[in-house]
């Protein structure tokens, strides 16, 4: 049923699931772009149609018997069961793997009920997991906005690290006239970023390195993780650039004084100053925890378009999140009952799988969201 690369070689094998509707689109995206060899991607559903138009090579379909191939329907019970009566493969899956990545939509059945599980299987297993999931668009309900919340607080007790990307703040930073199938796609090549992102950071070789133990050491802090990308543009300040990221407005408002590490991968031209480097340090000691433990890597990109650019993870974060998920007031909403049906999301899955096709060779799109570099660098080649 699956086939998972095994060749023992010095970089870590990474394995990416994608996790019902959400998390199998967002990895169909991924497949698209050139990963390295050593990340395999995994799409797992129980919705087996869904499943069959998935571009990824390895394919697992959970909860056969729990689910009938049918979805779990919104009910995250449904999806804890379907990982549950596959946990042999899962575990098969992720003993091959050194470090794991998963995604998915919180608020529906599979994701919601699947991914906690998974990620509590790689604890057991002793793999450190790090989680990226979107939370409900506020006009998706209560309702879905409770049980994603529940879901995150029951991912966050087995992850290493949690980040969450609500769907409302994706959406911000799109036009006011995108389409909804469009906002989809375009917030599932935000999560594909993510993920592209932090499989570099871990695969890349670098003039200072970020190693998978450097990884795992920060990672290790259980609680949420915030991520943040800025560029710094030909004369602009640098502080500019590093608060830039910081304050990611894709991310959850997260208080940052709570982080307890940060791996930071710097991508510069050879011509980065000493003191550059340093101010990157510096800036984000002042801003974390005192204790916090800061890993800067980097790595020189000598045709690099500006003078560099900056990944921050944060890690830890335990204080309370400002989430738009959480705000969601249910009084000027309408009856508190699912008005986003799984039948609609499927319908939109199939249009995106669709458009996901036709955007291989679209750079529009891609400078269009500001891909970084070693993004568009590698799609270029
Ligand atoms: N950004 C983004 N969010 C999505 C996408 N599809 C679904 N979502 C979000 O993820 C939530 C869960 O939807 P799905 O992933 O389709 O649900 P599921 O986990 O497959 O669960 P069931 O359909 O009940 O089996 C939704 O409420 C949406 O907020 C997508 O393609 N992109």
């Amino acid at each position: 049923m699956f086939d998972l690369l095994t060749e023992n070689n010095q970089t870590p094998r990474i394995a990416v699931f994608g996790v019902g509707g959400c998390g199998c689109n967002t990895i169909n995206q991924l497949s698209q772009s050139p990963l390295n060899d050593n990340a395999q991607l995994i799409a797992v559903n129980t919705d087996a149609q869904s499943l069959a138009a998935s571009q990824c090579n390895t394919r697992l379909q959970i909860g056969l018997e729990a689910t009938k191939g049918l979805g779990a329907g919104a009910n995250p019970q449904k999806g804890h069961e379907a990982a549950q009566e596959s946990e042999a493969q899962i575990k098969e899956l992720i003993a091959l793997a050194d470090i794991i990545f998963i995604t998915g939509g919180m608020g529906g059945g599979t994701g919601t009920g699947a991914i906690p599980f998974i990620a509590s299987v790689a604890a057991e297993l002793n793999k450190p997991l790090v989680a990226v999931v979107t939370t409900p668009f506020c006009f998706e309900g209560h309702q879905r906005n409770q049980l994603a919340n529940t879901g995150v607080e029951q991912l966050m007790q087995h992850a290493n690290a949690v980040i969450v990307l609500p769907n409302d703040k994706l959406a911000e930073t799109l036009d006011k006239k995108i389409t909804l199938v469009n906002a989809f796609f375009e917030s599932n090549r935000i999560l594909q970023d993510v993920l592209l992102g932090l499989t570099t950071t871990i695969s890349q070789s670098g003039l200072i390195n970020i190693d998978l133990n450097d990884f795992i050491a920060v990672v290790s802090h259980q609680g949420r993780a915030a991520m943040g990308v800025a560029k710094q543009v030909k004369g602009e300040d640098l502080q500019l650039t590093i608060n830039n990221a910081l304050k990611n407005p894709l991310l959850e408002e997260v208080d940052l004084t709570h982080a307890k590490g940060a791996i930071v991968s710097v991508m510069a031209t050879e011509d980065i100053e000493l003191s550059q480097y340093n101010n990157i340090g510096t800036t984000l000691n002042q801003q974390l925890d005192p204790s916090a433990l800061v890993i800067i890597g980097l790595t020189i990109v000598p045709e690099l378009d500006c003078d560099l650019e900056l990944m921050i993870i944060a890690t830890g974060i335990q204080a309370p999140v400002v989430s738009s998920a959480v705000q969601v007031d249910a009084a000027t909403l309408p009856p508190p009952k699912d008005r986003f049906a799984s039948l609609d999301l499927l319908n939109i899955h199939d249009l995106l799988n669709e458009k996901s096709g036709d955007s291989r060779n679209d750079l529009h799109y891609q400078s269009e969201l500001d891909i970084p570099t070693y993004t568009r660098q590698k799609q270029l080649n």
